[in-house]
């Protein structure tokens, strides 16, 4: 079932515009209020204005064989009935994705003004569409063709087809020069200028206009071969040379001015323009682009006149006296194009090509009305639709089409606009170029159709979808269309320095007061156009623009020093704090260097103390006395002193009270012990035995007391050796580091070596190659003398050698033999 409404994906403004776009009975919707405001501003209606729906039409191209092959043929687009198409996400495709999720629907219908398949030809497509909008044209009322769609959708082939197959451009062409056949203006001096304006040339201006068309068509006589619209990809594909269309049929239902009778004796003027758009920029697609890229391409401004009507200034326009020769010129437009295109390396398909026909109704001497048919081949749409959406975000996206962006923009807010007409909802016009120029025809200066291109492929199936969305918005917009008196069309003339000339013998005091005033000039952001005023004007508007000026300039120094004080001290804190960040990092730098080189001698130390250590080891190994048998002599000792006391103990109990007092020294004296008369004889032999046991005690204490200090000695200078291994470590590691550093050198010095002795065995090969190859020549040579010349030679030979000694002696010998003599 399909659905009318796709709300989430893609916004809530186009899935309501498809909602309506599917209704094939949707009626008119009121009149744009603000819109008809601005052209009924342009002048007084003769009769009610016109209301109606813009013509939305599509054509579908047919695939190729590449397409085909490729199995781009997926029935994405079902054509139900002339107004009314189907469209079905093939799989894999974002959409068939999002509507799997739920999120959209996996059908969409549309309706359109009208559907035209893939197998409808050039002259069925344009009857059914534009020619209406031609024949609006030559009845003297404006008309506006976009061609939308993505890249390869068809849009070029539409606008501008083939040789044998011309697109809808060259057949308005031709349906005009048809029409005014036998009622050509043949001289070239009345000229469109500005938006709405005519100008008559004098004969300078007219003789710089006749050979600017010879160039313009001289550049096109070299070629047999006419070049190729350069947006189209299609080797197949060629713009028109000629636009003689024998054998091609279309309606005739415009027919010659007289034959139409519209009972006027007047004659035709064609002027044609073509320019592009890209990037925001206009270029004229009549001048020749720089041949280097180094070149700026000219861009042109776009300009309003004194009743606000946009027009780009310095546009080139050329007058055409056949549809042959409109046809060059399109050709030049095209060529120019492509040449811009690869210089600058741009893509083409991401411009809007622009190609404008003025017919000027000239009636003696008056200008009875000028029409304007312009056809408008839109940049490819694909970059926009990619971002799916047409809002901000594609401003974010970059590298956007600015005019697609606010075209699409433009007609949305026109549909919003005229369905709540209690909104007071602005239409961005004037946000880019494209939609300025065309604001205009918009609001009702004339009809205004779109030609929505669609190919089938299912690869390029969600573009598609887009690209059918933003044309079910374009669907809804009425447009209301002011009907004007062939009067109030006339456009005023005006001479060489632009000032109104005498209109039937009278000065257009109304037209000279409708020029612009400098305050109009000035205002807002607007680009005037200053060379169309007259020079007492001029003058004064540069004078007062000169006092502005200086105004301004002085503004700006005052603006431009204080800045300078603000940035200049921006600029100083901005240096001190990076001062302070500086030495907070250099601090940190010295810290850690700090730490580092602490912790490096830390290593080293404990290095040395190892190697004290082992040197100390092996040092004690030899005089090793084990803790336990010091600790055995020392409890021995402790044990023996002990027994000391407790004997002495014991005689002081047993004695007469005289004391003996037992020293050290008085141990030779043990022999000479007192005797007393009471002591028995066996504690006389105990006291002399401890006494004895004492002595020897003492003198092991004195021994290992004597020890301990020589140990302590020892350990003193076993510190002092550490130190000195310390050192000599040090010393040693200083030199193996100077050593590592030598022989790296010698290293390299030997990689020299080695390499030129490679180089000199390599020199030596081929010497040696030289010679093998000299002496085979020698040889060779020698090989001729064979039988009794090579014996005679043979034989002379040892002669010669010989002789040669001979003569190498002598000379030798010379020298002395003078100094003897
Ligand atoms: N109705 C059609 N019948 C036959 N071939 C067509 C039709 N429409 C388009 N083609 C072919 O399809 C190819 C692409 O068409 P075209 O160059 O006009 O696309 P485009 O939309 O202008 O592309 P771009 O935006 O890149 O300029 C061309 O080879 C063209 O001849």
């Amino acid at each position: 079932m399909a659905t009318a409404i796709d709300m989430t994906h893609e916004g809530a403004e186009l899935g309501a515009m498809e909602s309506t776009a599917c209704d094939p009975h949707h009626m008119p919707l009121p009149e744009l209020s603000g819109v008809s405001s601005i052209a009924s501003a342009q002048s007084e209606p003769a009769e009610g204005p016109e209301q109606q729906q813009l013509k939305v039409y599509l054509r579908v191209r047919p695939f190729s064989k590449e397409e085909l092959a490729k199995n781009e043929d997926q029935g994405c687009v079902v054509l139900e009935s002339p107004e009314t198409v189907l469209l079905q996400a093939p799989k894999g495709s974002a959409s068939m994705k999002s509507s799997e999720r739920g999120i959209t629907q996996q059908l969409h219908k549309f309706s359109f003004s009208q559907i035209f398949g893939p197998e409808v030809t050039q002259a069925d497509f344009f009857d059914g569409t534009i020619s209406t909008q031609v024949q609006d044209f030559l009845q003297g009322k404006n008309a506006l063709v976009f061609s939308y769609g993505v890249t390869n959708a068809g849009k070029t082939h539409t606008i501008q087809g083939s040789l044998k197959d011309p697109g809808i451009l060259p057949r308005a062409l031709d349906v005009t020069f048809r029409y005014v056949s036998g009622r050509k203006y043949e001289n070239m001096d009345l000229k469109p200028y500005l938006s709405v304006d005519v100008q008559r040339l004098d004969s300078d201006q007219l003789k710089t206009e006749r050979n600017t068309k010879a160039t313009l068509l001289n550049l096109l006589k070299e070629e047999s071969e006419p070049p190729k619209p350069s947006r189209s990809r299609s080797s197949s594909m060629s713009s028109v040379s000629s636009l003689s269309f024998s054998g091609v049929s279309y309606d005739q239902t415009v027919d010659s001015a007289d034959a139409a009778g519209d009972g006027m004796q007047c004659v035709f003027s064609v002027w044609v323009a073509s320019y592009e758009i890209y990037n925001e920029y206009i270029y004229d697609l009549l001048q020749a682009p720089p041949t280097t890229k180094s070149k700026k391409r000219p861009a042109l401004r776009v300009c309003e006149d004194g009743a606000k009507n946009p027009y780009i200034r310095d546009l080139t326009w050329v007058n055409v006296q056949s549809a042959e020769e409109a046809s060059k010129i399109l050709h030049v437009g095209n060529k120019n194009r492509s040449a811009a295109s690869t210089v600058m390396n741009q893509s083409s398909s991401r411009s809007h090509s622009i190609f404008t026909i003025k017919l000027l109704r000239i009636d003696g001497a008056d200008i009875q009305g000028m029409s304007e048919l312009t056809l408008c081949d839109l940049a490819g749409s694909e970059r926009c639709n990619k971002t799916k959406t047409f809002g901000e975000r594609l401003k974010e996206a970059g590298n956007i089409n600015n005019s697609l962006l606010i075209l699409g923009k433009c007609i949305a807010a026109m549909r919003n606009k005229q369905s709540d007409r209690s909104k007071i909802s602005h239409i961005p016009f004037r946000e880019s170029k494209l939609t300025r120029l065309f604001q205009g025809v918009f609001c009702g200066r004339g009809r205004v159709s779109m030609i929505i291109n669609i190919n089938q492929c299912a690869s390029t199936y969600d573009e598609t979808l887009h690209v059918m969305k933003f044309s079910a918005i374009a669907k809804q917009v009425v447009q209301v269309i002011q009907p004007r008196s062939l009067e109030s069309l006339a456009p005023r003339l005006v001479g060489r320095n632009g000032k109104p000339l005498i209109k039937n013998g009278v000065i257009d005091n109304q037209a000279v007061d409708d020029y612009l005033s400098e305050d109009e000039l000035l205002d807002g952001e607007d680009e005037a156009d200053m060379s169309i005023l007259p020079q007492e004007e001029l003058i004064s508007l540069l004078e007062g623009l000169r006092e502005k000026l200086l105004t301004e300039r002085r503004k700006n120094l005052v603006q431009e020093i204080q800045i300078r004080r603000e940035m200049g001290d921006a600029i100083i804190q901005q240096l001190m704090e990076m001062e302070e960040a500086h030495s907070y990092h250099i601090a940190d730098l010295k810290e850690s260097y700090e730490e580092k080189k602490e912790s490096t001698m830390e290593m080293y130390k404990e290095a040395l103390k190892e190697y004290a250590y082992h040197c100390a080891q092996e040092r004690l190994d030899e005089e090793y006395i084990p803790v336990e048998k010091y600790t055995l002599e020392q409890n021995k000792a402790e044990e023996l002193q002990k027994r000391l006391a407790d004997l002495e103990q014991q005689r002081h109990g047993t004695g007469t009270g005289s004391s003996v007092v037992f020293t050290k020294d008085s141990s030779t004296q043990t022999d000479k012990l007192p005797q007393t008369p009471t002591q028995d004889s066996g504690d006389s032999e105990r006291c002399k035995l401890l006494y004895r046991e004492k002595c020897a005690v003492e003198q092991l204490c004195g021994e290992k007391q004597g020890l301990i200090v020589s140990l302590e000695k020892r350990i003193c200078e076993l510190n002092e050796t550490l130190q000195e291994a310390g050192e000599s470590y040090l010393e040693k590691l200083a030199q193996i580091q100077e050593l590592q550093i030598s022989l790296a050198d010698k290293e390299q010095i030997k990689r020299r070596l080695q390499a030129d002795v490679t180089d000199k065995k390599a020199e030596l090969s081929v010497l040696r190659e030289e010679m093998t190859k000299l002496s085979l020549d020698s040889e060779r040579k020698m090989r001729p003398k064979r039988g009794l010349l090579a014996s005679i030679e043979l034989v002379t030979t040892p002669h010669k050698t010989a002789l040669r000694h001979v003569i190498r002696r002598s000379v030798r010998a010379t020298p002395s033999t003078r100094n003897k003599s």
